[in-house]
C-alpha cells in the first residue's frame, strides 16, 4: 500500500486543497486511494455527529470511500488547537489510539492511503507527544505543502530540519500559492528549491475557479504512477 502523510507550513497553507488534488490525480489514474483526515478541529454538528470540511473534502475526492468516523476519528467542535480541545472535551489523543484508528483505514481496501495533518509539523496531541510522532511510528513518508507567503520560507526550513533530525523521510514539497498577490513569489520560489533538501514536487497555482496541479515528472515517480 501507498501511503503519504501530507504536512504544511502552517494552518491554512493548503494542505487540504493539495491533498484533495493527489486524490484526484490518483482517480484519473485509476488508482484506489483513500484520504485521511485522523485529527480535526473547528468541527461542526450534522447528522447528530460532528463534521469537519476536510474530512469531507477528502471523502469527496478519494475513489474508496468509508464511515466517517474512521475518515476522521478524532474531531473537536472548537477551531483551536486539537491537543487543548481534546483536553476540554476530557479526550485524550495518543499515538496508539491513532495507529488503531490507521488500521481501520487500512482495512478500507485502498492501494493508496493519503493522511493529512492538522495545523504545521508540530502538533500536539497530548502533553508529551506531538503528531509526528505517529508519523515516525508509522514510518509515513511526507509530503510537505508550503503555504507560499511572506513567512514561509522560515516555516518551510525549520519543518525540514526537523524532520531530517528526527530520520523522517520527506520525499518532497509542493508550492501552494495562497496569496496571489504575493511579492517575488518566482524568487521565493527558487529560493526554497535551492534550500529543501528535497525536491519540488509540482505547484499549485492560486485558483478561484477549479483547482489544479502543474506536476513535475518526480511527483508521479513518487506515486508510482506511469506518465
Ligand atoms: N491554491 C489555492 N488557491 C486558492 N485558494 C486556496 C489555495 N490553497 C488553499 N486555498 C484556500 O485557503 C484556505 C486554506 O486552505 P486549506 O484548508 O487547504 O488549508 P489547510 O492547510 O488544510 O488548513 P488546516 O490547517 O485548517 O487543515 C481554504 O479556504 C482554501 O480554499
Ligand atoms: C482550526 C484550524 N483550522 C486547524 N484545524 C487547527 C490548527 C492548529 C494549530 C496549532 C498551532 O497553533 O500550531
Ligand atoms: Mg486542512
Amino acid at each position: 500500500m501507498n501511503q503519504f502523510f501530507i504536512t504544511g507550513t502552517d494552518t491554512d497553507a493548503g494542505k487540504t486543497h493539495v491533498t484533495s488534488l493527489l486524490l484526484k490525480l490518483l482517480a484519473q489514474h485509476k488508482k484506489r486511494a483513500i484520504g485521511f483526515k485522523p485529527i480535526a478541529s473547528g468541527c461542526e454538528m450534522a447528522f447528530e455527529q460532528l463534521v469537519n470540511a476536510d474530512a469531507l473534502m477528502l471523502m469527496e475526492s478519494a475513489t474508496v470511500s468509508a464511515k466517517y468516523d474512521i475518515i476522521n476519528p478524532f474531531a473537536f467542535a472548537p477551531p483551536i488547537a486539537p491537543h487543548i480541545a481534546a483536553e476540554q472535551a476530557g479526550l485524550n489523543i495518543t499515538v496508539e489510539k491513532l495507529s488503531m484508528a490507521y488500521q481501520h483505514v487500512k482495512q478500507q481496501g485502498a492501494d493508496y492511503l493519503l493522511t493529512e495533518g492538522a495545523g504545521g509539523w508540530a502538533l500536539p496531541i497530548n502533553n508529551n507527544e506531538y503528531l509526528y510522532d505517529w508519523v515516525k511510528a508509522e514510518q509515513l513518508p511526507v509530503i510537505l505543502v508550503v503555504g507560499m507567503k511572506l513567512g514561509c520560507i522560515n516555516h518551510a526550513l525549520l519543518t525540514a530540519a526537523h524532520m531530517q533530525n528526527m530520520g523522517v523521510n520527506c520525499i518532497g514539497w509542493i508550492a501552494n500559492q495562497v496569496d496571489a498577490t504575493m511579492d517575488e513569489y518566482q524568487a521565493n520560489l527558487d529560493s526554497l528549491k535551492t534550500r529543501l533538501p528535497f525536491p519540488l514536487l509540482a505547484i499549485s497555482p492560486y485558483t478561484e475557479q477549479t483547482p489544479k496541479l502543474q506536476i513535475y515528472k518526480t511527483l508521479l515517480e513518487k506515486l508510482s504512477i506511469n506518465p
